[in-house]
C-alpha cells in the first residue's frame, strides 16, 4: 500500500473506529491491528493542536455528559481530564497544553472541557492570548439546582459538612445570601458572561440547556454540531433513556457488551432542602437571570 492510500485507510478507519467506541476502545488498538497484520506503524499520525472549541462550564451544569456525547463524532477529538490549564496550570506555558491534546487528523475538531474557566477572572484574555477564534461553549442549567448539586457533591466528600442553608445565607431568616460561597457564585451567570464578553464577541458562544440536554439530549446536540461546524451525525438513534439512571445514555457501541452511562458520580440523588430556602434563593437569582437571558438572547424558563 502507498503511504498515500495508507493514510485515507486509516483516517477512514479511525473515523468509523472513533465513532463507535472511542471512549471504550485504547486508541492504540487500531494501531496494533495494523502491527499485527504486518504493517509497520509509528503512534505519530496527525498532530496535537491547540482545541478550536472549549466547554468552559458551568460546574454541574452538564459539561461531562455534553463532552461524551461529542465524542461519538467522528470528527471530535477530546481530552478526557480536565486540563485546568487557563485556571490552575497556566504558568506550565501553551506547549504543555498542547502536549496535554490528542493527535488529530486534518478536519477533525480538538476539544476540552474545565467547567472552572466560566467563573475564573483571569481565563477569558489567557484563552484569547491563545486564539480569540476559540468557540466556547457553557452549559447552563437553573442556579437553584446546579446550587443543590455542588452542595451534593461536597457533602458526598464530606459528610460533616454544614447544612446547605446555612452555607448558602448569612443570615437566614433576613434572607441575605452569602455570595462568597463558590456554590451561590457559580450561578450568578450575568456576572461571569459580562467578564467573557470584554475578550469574546457573544457569536463565539454557545449556550447549552443543562435541562434539555437531559430531556431531548438529540436536539440539543444538534444545536451543539451546528455551532462546530460539524456534520449532524449524532442523532436521536445514539441515545436511550435509561429509567434506573433515570438519564439519557449512549446506545451500546458496536463492538461493545454493554451500553454506556455516565459514572455514579454524575446523577446523585440530591438531599432534600426546605421550600422556603430554595424559594428565597430563586428571588436572590432571579435578576441575574433575566439579566443572562437578555444579554445570551434565550431565555432558559428557570422559575
Ligand atoms: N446523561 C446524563 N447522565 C448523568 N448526568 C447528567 C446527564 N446529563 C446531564 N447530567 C447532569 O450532569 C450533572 C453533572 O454536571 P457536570 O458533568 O458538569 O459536573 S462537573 O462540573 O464536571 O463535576 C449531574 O448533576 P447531579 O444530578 O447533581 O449529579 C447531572 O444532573
Amino acid at each position: 500500500m502507498n503511504l498515500e492510500l495508507f493514510y485515507l485507510f486509516l483516517s477512514k478507519e479511525k473515523m468509523k473506529f472513533t465513532a463507535l467506541s472511542q471512549p471504550l476502545v485504547p486508541e492504540n488498538s487500531l494501531l496494533e491491528t495494523f502491527a499485527k497484520s504486518g504493517i509497520f506503524v509509528s503512534n505519530t499520525y496527525g498532530s496535537k493542536k491547540f482545541p478550536q472549541a472549549v466547554i468552559i462550564g458551568v460546574k454541574k451544569g452538564g459539561t461531562r455528559a455534553l463532552l461524551e456525547f461529542l465524542r461519538v463524532h467522528p470528527d471530535v477529538r477530546a481530552v478526557g481530564a480536565e486540563p485546568h490549564f487557563f485556571d490552575r496550570f497556566y504558568d506550565k506555558g501553551l506547549e504543555w497544553y498542547r502536549n496535554l491534546m490528542p493527535r488529530t487528523l486534518d478536519g477533525q475538531i480538538t476539544m476540552e472541557k474545565t467547567p472552572s474557566y466560566f467563573v475564573t477572572k483571569e481565563a477569558p484574555s489567557r484563552l484569547c492570548a491563545m486564539s480569540c477564534e476559540t468557540k466556547l461553549i457553557v452549559v447552563v442549567r437553573d442556579p437553584v439546582t446546579r446550587a443543590v448539586s455542588d452542595y451534593t457533591q461536597t457533602l458526598s466528600k464530606n459528610p460533616e459538612l454544614p447544612s446547605f442553608q446555612s452555607l448558602a445565607f448569612k443570615n437566614v431568616s433576613s434572607g441575605a445570601v452569602d455570595t462568597t460561597w463558590s456554590a451561590v457564585r457559580i450561578g450568578m451567570y450575568a456576572q461571569h458572561l459580562d467578564n467573557w464578553l470584554r475578550h469574546f464577541p457573544l457569536s463565539h458562544l454557545l449556550f447549552v440547556s443543562g435541562e434539555r440536554l437531559v430531556s431531548d439530549p438529540a436536539e440539543e446536540m444538534g444545536r451543539v454540531q451546528d455551532f462546530l461546524g460539524l456534520k449532524r451525525i449524532i442523532s436521536d438513534k445514539h441515545f436511550y433513556f435509561n429509567h434506573t439512571k433515570g438519564f439519557p445514555c449512549l446506545k451500546k457501541p458496536e463492538g461493545s457488551s454493554r451500553p454506556r452511562c455516565l459514572g455514579k458520580s454524575k446523577g446523585r440523588t440530591h438531599p432534600r432542602i426546605p421550600t422556603e430556602v430554595l424559594h428565597k434563593l430563586r428571588e436572590f437569582y432571579r435578576p441575574f437571570n433575566l439579566r443572562f437571558y437578555q444579554i445570551s438572547g434565550q431565555d432558559f424558563g428557570w422559575e
